[in-house]
């Protein structure tokens, strides 16, 4: 076990010296009194986000290289009539019940804290990263398990399940997603991320796998009706469906999503989908400049790297966690921005780890850590510092963002927002025992 994760329990997080343990301890008891309180279920979006135009950024927030009005001046975001931007979500929206934390729901109600965790060999920076909130091996275990089972039935790597087995989907979703035990949420959090990733390697990366850049758009559009089915354009829908049949990686995209529309409400289901299109506008550029033989810029493969990364899984967070957040505070640009903080942050865990893999293939994937190196003309010791100190501004810009969304009277609010610093904290403690990256 890294000697940074914590195992669950109420003393998680005491024993290391997290920088934030006062804010995080703050953290866990406003999300315990908003669950218990009078704002918990009946509170409505629009009073949320009132609170988010007017609440002043903390004292403590560092003011932004680059002033974005739109996003930080509390001002900028004040509505020109009293009128509520929303209407009140009990009356317009199917809210998902919010059930009160029990006993083995620690995971959303309080914070390990942050702190450098060694990674890799330990030879390079630490990483700045959320705490471990769960380690629980025998529940990952059962997770596995079904997953695998899973993949047999939907045909994914089928000469390979046991190297599927180790690459341990289900572990992750169990370390991302502490908040709930119940096996069948969390399954389906594997399943997402499994389908994903089977497109990922089956389309994008793998030339073993019969990955071609040439044909990944057309794939990727075929994916996106497997996902989302067209209305009936009678036979046409016919071959459509014989399609999606044929092909393991659209039938497991097709079944986890069916999975999923068992556990979300109508605006997180289409905010799961949308987001997993939008990744796919920058699949299809990595795939344009495979095809050229170019490398890309760094800024430009960060740009496109922002909307292929964990913020998809993360869209996952409260559908897992049994409850929903409201669309408008999802989508509220500084919670946006948070979410997408962590999710590169996490993705640029993903490159640090993957770098040898990326580089073994015929065609090289686009890897932060490469691209530095070949940008720079540096050693890959000299990038790989490079991309942890990116990672942890990410991860430092996330803390500034969860301290001044700290103010919000939204339960579902403060609870993602630790379901996201988790996701963090289990990401990074996957990556470093995944045989994945072995
Ligand atoms: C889980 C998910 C959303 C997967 C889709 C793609 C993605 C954001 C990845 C993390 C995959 O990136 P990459 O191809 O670099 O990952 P591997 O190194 O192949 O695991």
């Amino acid at each position: 076990m890294d000697e940074c994760s914590v195992a669950r329990g109420p003393g998680c997080g005491t024993d290391g010296p997290p920088r934030t343990a006062g804010a995080d301890s703050a953290a866990a008891e406003r999300v315990s009194r908003l669950l218990s309180g009078p704002s918990g279920l009946g509170t409505s979006a629009a009073r949320i986000l009132d609170a988010l135009r007017t609440a002043p950024p903390p004292p403590s927030a560092p003011a932004p290289a680059t002033p974005e009005p739109d996003v930080l001046a509390p001002d900028a975001l004040a509505p020109e009539s009293p009128e509520p931007a929303v209407p009140e979500p009990e009356a317009a929206l199917p809210v998902l019940p919010t059930p009160l934390p029990s006993p083995t729901r620690l995971g959303g109600l309080f914070s390990p804290g942050y702190a450098e965790r060694e990674w890799g060999d330990g030879s390079f920076p630490p990483l700045y990263c959320p705490l471990t909130a769960r380690i629980d091996d025998d529940l990952a275990r059962v997770v596995n398990d079904r997953l695998v089972e899973w993949a047999g039935e939907v045909g994914i790597y089928a000469d390979q399940l046991d190297r599927f087995r180790d690459t341990g989907f289900g572990r992750l979703a169990v370390l991302a997603h502490p908040e709930t035990d119940d096996v069948d949420a969390l399954l389906l959090a594997a399943k997402m991320n499994a389908a994903w990733w089977a497109c990922d390697d089956y389309y994008a990366d793998e030339s073993d796998l019969g990955a071609t850049p040439t044909e990944l758009p057309p794939r990727l559009a075929l994916v996106m009706s497997a996902m989302d089915p067209p209305p009936d354009a009678g036979g046409y829908s016919l071959r459509l469906d014989e399609a999606v049949r044929s092909d393991p990686v659209l039938v497991a995209l097709r079944s986890a999503t069916a999975h999923l529309k068992r556990h979300s409400g109508p605006s997180q289901l289409m905010r799961i989908l949308n987001t997993t299109f939008q990744m796919y506008v920058s699949w299809t550029a990595y795939a344009a400049w495979r095809h050229l033989g170019e490398l890309p810029p760094v800024w430009r493969y960060l740009a496109a790297r922002q909307h292929d990364s964990f913020y998809t899984s993360m869209t996952l967070i409260d559908v897992v966690g049994g409850y929903q957040l409201d669309a408008d505070l999802f989508y509220e640009p500084r919670v946006h921005r948070a979410v997408m903080q962590a999710g590169t942050a996490s993705v640029i865990v993903n490159d640090l780890h993957s770098v040898e893999r990326e580089a073994a293939d015929d065609l090289p994937d686009c890897n932060v850590v490469l691209l530095i190196a070949e940008e720079e003309g540096c050693p890959l010791e000299d990038a790989v510092r490079t991309a942890v100190a990116m990672h942890n501004d990410f991860v430092h810009g996330f803390e500034d963002s969860q301290r001044e969304l700290a103010a919000v009277p939204s339960a579902e609010l403060q609870r993602f927002l630790l379901g996201v610093q988790s996701w963090m904290g289990g990401c990074l403690e996957w990556h470093g025992a995944s045989d994945r990256y072995k």
